[in-house]
């Protein structure tokens, strides 16, 4: 199996508060993975951690090989990289500051997925609902042409179309290029068939993880395997 990322006994603490515990692991390259667990189960902190947005408090992380630097993030879009940056701007402003700060970033893509995601371009960004404004970010996270995207809860808030749009948006970008998608998300009956690899969190630890089409396959679908663990 080719990585993408690989945790060597990790451990991340905030204060007192371990949000992961020796999580030892390899994350398959080219594949959409799930991670799922239970709210403050660490999944958003092993998102930072392979951005390299946070440090882990001890233990190794690869990235593509390497420890987190500046020309790894080059090849990483986090969901949220953007947020509190353009907040006075039209979304059309958005737009070209991000392709004047992220190296890849593909505008005409860009403008197609505003599109499909019937977002004014002439809008201010300040004026958007909290559902449009995700869609932006997300729409600005995927418009950068990277290896490796981490979205953190990509779908919450947003509403069912629009969450069905944004599930057909992922699928096209794996079928078009080998890419590495990791998402963290509660909705998993709607992003299930998304998932070809799946990682499940609880407390800090990795207490389940495989092939999704395996467990599928063994179990019936994701979300019993989810029930089966936490229920
Ligand atoms: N800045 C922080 N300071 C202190 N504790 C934190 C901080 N950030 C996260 N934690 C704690 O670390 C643990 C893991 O949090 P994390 O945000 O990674 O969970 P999560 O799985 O993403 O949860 P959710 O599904 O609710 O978003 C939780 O117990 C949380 O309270």
């Amino acid at each position: 199996m080719q990585k993408a990322v690989e945790l060597r006994h990790v451990t991340r603490r905030y204060g007192k508060k371990i949000a992961l515990h020796d999580v030892s692991m390899a994350i398959p390259k080219g594949k959409a993975i799930g991670l799922l667990g239970e709210n403050g189960a660490g999944k958003s902190t092993l998102l930072k951690l392979i951005a390299g947005i946070m440090k882990p408090t001890s233990g190794e992380i690869k990235v593509f090989d390497e420890t987190p630097n500046w020309r790894i993030r080059e090849r990483i879009a986090y969901l949220g990289d953007l947020s509190q940056w353009y907040k006075f701007q039209r979304i059309d402003e958005a737009i070209q500051y991000a392709a004047n700060i992220f190296p890849h970033f593909q505008i005409e893509k860009a403008k197609e997925y505003l599109d499909f995601m019937k977002l004014d371009p002439q809008r201010k960004v300040e004026e958007l609902s909290k559902g449009q404004t995700m869609r932006l970010q997300l729409i600005l996270c995927l418009a950068r042409q990277v290896d490796l995207f981490l979205l953190d809860e990509p779908l919450s808030g947003i509403d069912l179309i629009s969450r069905e749009k944004i599930i057909d948006l992922l699928i096209e970008l794996l079928s078009e290029r080998e890419v590495t998608l990791i998402i963290s998300t509660h909705e998993i009956h709607e992003a299930e068939g998304l998932f070809e690899h799946v990682i499940l969190l609880q407390n800090g630890k990795v207490v389940k993880e495989g092939d999704a089409e395996q467990l599928r396959v063994e179990v019936g679908s994701i979300q019993k395997v989810y029930r089966e663990v936490f229920q």
